[in-house]
């Protein structure tokens, strides 16, 4: 007969959530493929709802508008930490989702409780499904999505190195001021905490990581060590 001792572990859920740039997509991805974990960026649903919105020439700017083609959109995400798609309708939009004219219109379309609920739910169902567990990234994953996760961590960095962060990313591809990102980061920040329907928040429980000072193996480290102190208590 089978002992306890020997029975696969539980599925674990580990929730990351925090401001823009403070390291959650990588640390999310990374602390998933070490632990074998499935991965899920719910900010990427969020930026292909609003791709969605703004290819159909719905004005993102009227709430009532889009919380009327809220449901139409198909939206699959793909949860492999080493290769995550994010697909609407069959097609992968994963590089579309990442342009400026998406990244400023998505706080408007995230705002809309009809956007919200539908892709809460969508979040839910899959991180239900995932066999051994999943890393879930995003701003509400703690307080709303799944409240009961074992793990909750919210990640914070100051303005500036965030900025120089996502700077260092455009590099090459669209000349970007320093001063000029940084402005667009915090006007989103305030736009994600302001919303009234689930806001950006640490949750209660959240263990909160500044990641300013630390490399990104840093921050992966630690979670890793919190998870796995999670599962062996
Ligand atoms: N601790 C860190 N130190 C330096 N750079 C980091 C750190 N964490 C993440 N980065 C880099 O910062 C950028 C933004 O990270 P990302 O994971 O996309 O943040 P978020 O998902 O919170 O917006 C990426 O280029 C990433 O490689
Ligand atoms: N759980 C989530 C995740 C993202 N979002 C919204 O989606 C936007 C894009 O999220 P993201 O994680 O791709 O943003 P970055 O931090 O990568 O810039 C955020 O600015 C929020 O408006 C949200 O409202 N709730």
């Amino acid at each position: 007969m089978e002992t306890a001792a020997r029975t696969a572990p539980a599925a674990v859920i580990v929730g990351i959530d925090g401001p823009s740039g403070t390291g959650k997509s990588s640390t999310s991805k990374a602390v998933a493929a070490k632990l074998g974990l499935r991965y899920l960026d719910t900010g990427a649903q969020y930026r292909a709802i609003t791709w969605w919105m703004l290819h159909n020439g719905i004005d993102v700017n009227d709430p009532a508008a889009v919380a009327d083609a809220a449901g139409k959109p198909e939206i699959v995400s793909g949860t492999d930490p080493a290769a995550p798609t994010i697909a609407v309708d069959g097609t992968d939009v994963s590089g579309p989702i990442r342009t400026q004219e998406v990244t400023s219109a998505v706080s408007a379309v995230s705002a809309v409780p009809e956007v919200r609920t539908r892709l809460t739910e969508l979040q839910r169902a899959i991180a239900a499904e995932a066999p051994a567990g999943i890393v879930v990234e995003g701003r509400d994953i703690g307080t709303t999505v799944l409240p009961d996760a074992d793990l909750k961590i919210f990640l914070t960095a100051s303005a500036e190195a965030r900025a120089a962060r996502r700077n260092g990313e455009l590099k090459g591809k669209e000349a970007a001021d320093l001063a000029a990102t940084q402005a667009a980061l915090v006007k989103r920040d305030a736009a994600d905490s302001g919303r009234k329907t689930s806001p950006l928040a640490k949750a209660g429980d959240a263990v909160e990581v500044d990641t300013t000072e630390l490399t990104l193996d840093q921050v992966v480290e630690c979670v890793v060590t919190l998870v796995e102190e999670k599962r062996s208590a």
